[in-house]
């Protein structure tokens, strides 16, 4: 654990330079806003209790910006996961998206959103830890262990809770921008919850151009492939038919290595689109690139009513809801609370109950490290999410912005 705890030097001060660095890709077309004040001092960590309070027991993970620890509370005797934000670079001050991500998720509470309990300090301001809740598996690595995909029903279990923290987000007005398998959380009494909102922003109406340079290469929705600076919630809910379509066949729907061999395994799967199906694609940055014209869309190959292939069986209602989570026009594709009131979910079999999930052997910390390591979609992706995340370190655009 960290050694020289200072407790009283526990203010931090946020660098929030006069560059609206994701923002300033087109800043010319950006809503004004006024000016955020240049510096901004910050008193949140007051108070907090040092990380000797715990006893760390293993590193569960390393991510791109932070390491998580499993660790004991020493006071309860409680399991909890630290996850320590990496500040290495940060000679300016505090991470402002590590601020969003902490600010976002103490203030929100759902049963489908990781629950932060309180943030704890290490031996200088260089080293802060979020203290959550423990959670014994995530999806992808889960996935990866099992032999059989999950059943219709506990599909219909995950989508459902994942469909209700997805709304709670939109309701309150933010982006995930980063929904994928590792991101979701699984515990051992069958609750999903969602959580690294590293990338997540608030955001507002009218819609404000941000970068298009978010989520991960294989949950990323066509319009931001295709350089939409204007997106909204139904980036998610692309990304949220892309993990429907991977619980129910244990493998990535379109595993893309490069941002063009992404775009091209969804057309050929979904067909090219086209105005008449999507008003305004011609217009986007992206298609000045000549596509291949796929007429077919063969998404009910990869998911047919009955298989005797081995392919994953998906029922008419079940497939219509995927149809709609992967519709190209995001002004048309469904939202989180549509989904969720989705036939689907009422016809049989019903969702399983949470009670009555599985329940898995604990994953090995080395595995879920490995497998980071070994399956990441791209080395440069991750470099350019790493990137994308210092560039925002001088945005303007407030705690949430
Ligand atoms: N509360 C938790 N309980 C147990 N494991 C967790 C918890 N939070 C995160 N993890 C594990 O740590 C991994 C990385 O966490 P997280 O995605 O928050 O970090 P990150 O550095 O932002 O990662 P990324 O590289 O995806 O941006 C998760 O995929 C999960 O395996």
């Amino acid at each position: 654990m960290e050694t020289d705890e200072d407790q009283n030097n526990n203010d931090i001060s946020v660098s929030a330079s006069d560059s609206d660095s994701e923002d300033e890709i087109d800043s010319h077309e950006a809503m004004q806003e006024p000016a955020a004040p240049p510096q901004r001092s910050v008193n949140m960590l007051q108070g907090c209790r040092s990380v000797d309070e715990f006893e760390r027991l293993n590193k569960i993970d390393e991510g791109t910006y932070g390491v998580v620890y499993r660790a004991k509370d020493k006071k309860t005797g409680e399991i909890v996961a630290l996850k320590k934000v990496k500040m290495e670079k940060e000679r300016e001050g505090f991470p402002l998206t590590s601020l969003r991500e902490i600010n976002i998720l103490l203030s929100f509470h759902h049963p489908s959103i990781v629950d932060v309990k309180e943030v704890v300090v290490g031996s200088n301001l260089d080293s802060i830890f979020m203290v959550m809740e423990y959670m014994e598996h995530d999806l992808k690595g889960l996935m990866e262990a099992m032999k059989q995909p999950f059943s219709q029903s506990e599909v219909k279990c995950l989508m459902l809770q994942l469909f209700q923290g997805v709304k709670y987000l939109h309701d309150n007005w933010v982006l995930h921008r980063d929904l994928k398998t590792s991101n979701l959380l699984l515990n051992n009494r069958g609750e999903l919850k969602i959580c690294d909102f590293g990338l997540a922003r608030q955001y507002g109406s009218p819609l404000k151009p941000y970068t298009h340079l978010v989520v991960t290469l294989w949950y990323r929705a066509p319009e931001l492939l295709l350089g939409a600076k204007q997106y909204s919630t139904a980036i998610d809910m692309w990304s949220l038919g892309c993990i429907m379509a991977e619980l129910l066949s244990k493998e990535p729907l379109f595993n893309g290595k490069t941002e063009f061999d992404q775009l091209d395994k969804i057309f050929r799967t979904l067909g090219t689109p086209n105005e008449t199906i999507w008003p305004g694609f011609t217009k986007l940055p992206g298609v000045k690139v000549n596509f291949v014209k796929h007429q077919y869309n063969l998404l009910r190959k990869k998911f047919p009513a009955t298989s005797f292939t081995g392919s994953p069986v998906l029922s008419d209602a079940g497939f219509d809801l995927l149809n709609k989570l992967l519709t190209y026009d995001p002004e048309k594709r469904i939202t989180a609370e549509d989904a969720l009131n989705h036939d689907w979910f009422r016809e049989v079999p019903l969702p399983k109950s949470k009670d009555f999930m599985p329940t898995f052997p604990a994953q090995h910390a080395q595995d879920r490290r490995m497998r980071r390591i070994m399956k990441s979609p791209d080395p440069l992706e991750e470099q350019r999410r790493k990137e994308l995340r210092q560039a925002e370190l001088g945005t303007t655009g407030g705690l949430f912005g």
